[in-house]
């Protein structure tokens, strides 16, 4: 026995001394994602978890009303009658494979016919609690089944603990930044080329300016135009002033440059796809293409709330059209649109509902009331509405996120004012001038 034992272990070690070529360059990539590998939670919380599913599935669905009843075959019932058949016996939907993530598990559920998601949403936090986990997101990625993301704690907790482009195993494309982390553990990626358009909401001291900041310091090396619109004397934008193109910082700037953007760089855009006979700039040679301009407006209100004089309303009004024409034409002509702000409601003008319905990618922080959670995703996701009312004051830099279809908790990134000045400083070098938008000198770079 012991010589067998010793003549396999001589013929493992031969083995290994001959492919050494193959597996040792491999070594440190292997080590890397086996170091990165959450283990405590798969060799211990997942198994559990999944057990706990498993042995609870059928009473929950039953207590929660999930579970139709099957009919049994039966004969008629009377004094001396045998009755055949089954019992009858509550038949839960089809749970599928739990297949682990980071922070938790993502199982697919096969409902009854006549279910919809709506009734598994509505039990979610039952299922939280059965399970002993500390929440479970559903989401329908096809008819007749809905997705179940279990998150086994929750990972958004450790203030600043979320660096700017943290987890960026994610392969970056141009106009894609990682902003945060989502609630599965996954990073936060805000891909404008995917959803052009964003609106960011939340109270005073939610986190807004941060979200800024880390999108701004994540889109700061790449080939892209900056356009700073902050009407609070540019406070906030004013530090990422040497890597913008544009700054505007009064309303009256504002109005400039919105309508520079969109009487005359568009229409420029629109006059070169169409001599190169493309329908949007991503179809014209790389080196004819113009950079692609983000607009980034901080505190959408100043825009919109005038004091009452003429040259104020004219203002507020010229903005609210020139926004929503280019939330309107921009993404063909590469010019994406986020929008900040602590309300959004038709308070603010006729104009805003209009822009809100175009801004296809939302990002809500604590709110102070139901109705500004409701404003920005009840068109959206109905669902994300209450979840995001949950948010607490302690919870600075947390939201909801969500595009159409699709919604999650998030965490930004937690990026100083220092850091992102001296990420704007960095690259400032980059800054394309923009002939048009900033007449002063300076010829339309090409990327
Ligand atoms: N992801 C985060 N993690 C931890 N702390 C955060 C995070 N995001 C923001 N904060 C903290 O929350 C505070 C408020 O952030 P921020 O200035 O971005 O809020 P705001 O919504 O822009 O506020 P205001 O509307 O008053 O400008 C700051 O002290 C910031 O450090």
């Amino acid at each position: 026995m012991a010589e067998v034992l010793s003549w396999s272990l001589a013929v493992v070690l031969a083995v290994a001394v001959v492919a050494r070529g193959w597996w040792q360059p491999r070594l440190s990539a292997w080590w890397a994602v086996a170091g990165g590998r959450p283990w405590p939670w798969l060799l211990l919380g997942y198994p559990a978890v999944v057990l706990r599913m498993r042995w609870s599935w059928r009473r929950l669905c039953t207590t929660t009303g999930l579970a139709v009843m099957k009919s049994p075959r039966w004969l008629m019932v009377g004094r001396d009658t045998w009755v055949a058949g089954r019992s009858l016996r509550p038949s839960p939907p089809g749970l599928g494979v739990a297949r682990p993530t980071r922070a938790g598990l993502r199982v697919r559920v096969r409902l009854h016919p006549g279910q919809v998601p709506e009734q598994v949403e509505a039990v979610a936090d039952a299922l939280a609690h059965a399970w002993r986990v500390h929440a479970v997101r559903v989401s329908s990625p096809r008819r007749g089944v809905v997705l179940l993301v279990v998150t086994a704690r929750d990972p958004l907790t450790a203030a600043g603990g979320v660096r700017p482009g943290e987890g960026s195993g994610v392969a970056r494309r141009l106009l894609s930044a990682v902003v945060g982390r989502l609630e599965d553990g996954a990073p936060w990626v805000v891909d404008l080329r995917r959803v052009p358009h964003w609106l960011v909401v939340g109270a005073t001291q939610s986190g807004k300016s941060t979200w800024l900041a880390s999108l701004v310091t994540e889109l700061a090396p790449q080939p892209v135009a900056l356009v700073g619109i902050d009407c609070k004397g540019g406070l906030e934008l004013g530090l990422f002033e040497r890597r913008l193109s544009v700054l505007a910082t009064s309303r009256a700037e504002a109005a400039e440059v919105l309508r520079a953007l969109v009487e005359e760089e568009l229409p420029w855009r629109m006059t070169v796809c169409r001599s190169a006979g493309v329908r949007d700039i991503w179809h014209l040679p790389k080196d004819e293409r113009p950079f692609p301009i983000v607009v980034i407006v901080d505190e959408l209100a100043e825009l919109y709330l005038s004091d009452g004089s003429r040259e104020g309303r004219r203002e507020a009004a010229d903005c609210s059209v020139a926004l929503l024409r280019l939330a309107q034409l921009g993404r063909a002509l590469g010019a994406y649109l986020v929008v900040a702000g602590q309300r959004v409601g038709s308070e603010l003008g006729p104009g805003v509902t209009a822009l809100r319905a175009q801004l296809g990618g939302r990002v809500v922080h604590r709110v102070n009331d139901e109705a500004t959670a409701e404003m920005a995703l009840g068109d959206l996701q109905p669902g994300a509405v209450a979840v995001a009312q949950t948010i607490g004051e302690d919870e600075p830099g947390v939201a909801v996120t969500a595009v159409s279809g699709r919604w999650s908790r998030a965490r930004s990134a937690l990026v100083s004012p220092e850091e992102a000045e001296r990420a704007a400083v960095r690259y400032g070098h980059r800054t394309p001038v923009l002939a048009r938008l900033a007449p002063p000198g300076g010829e339309e770079a090409a990327p």
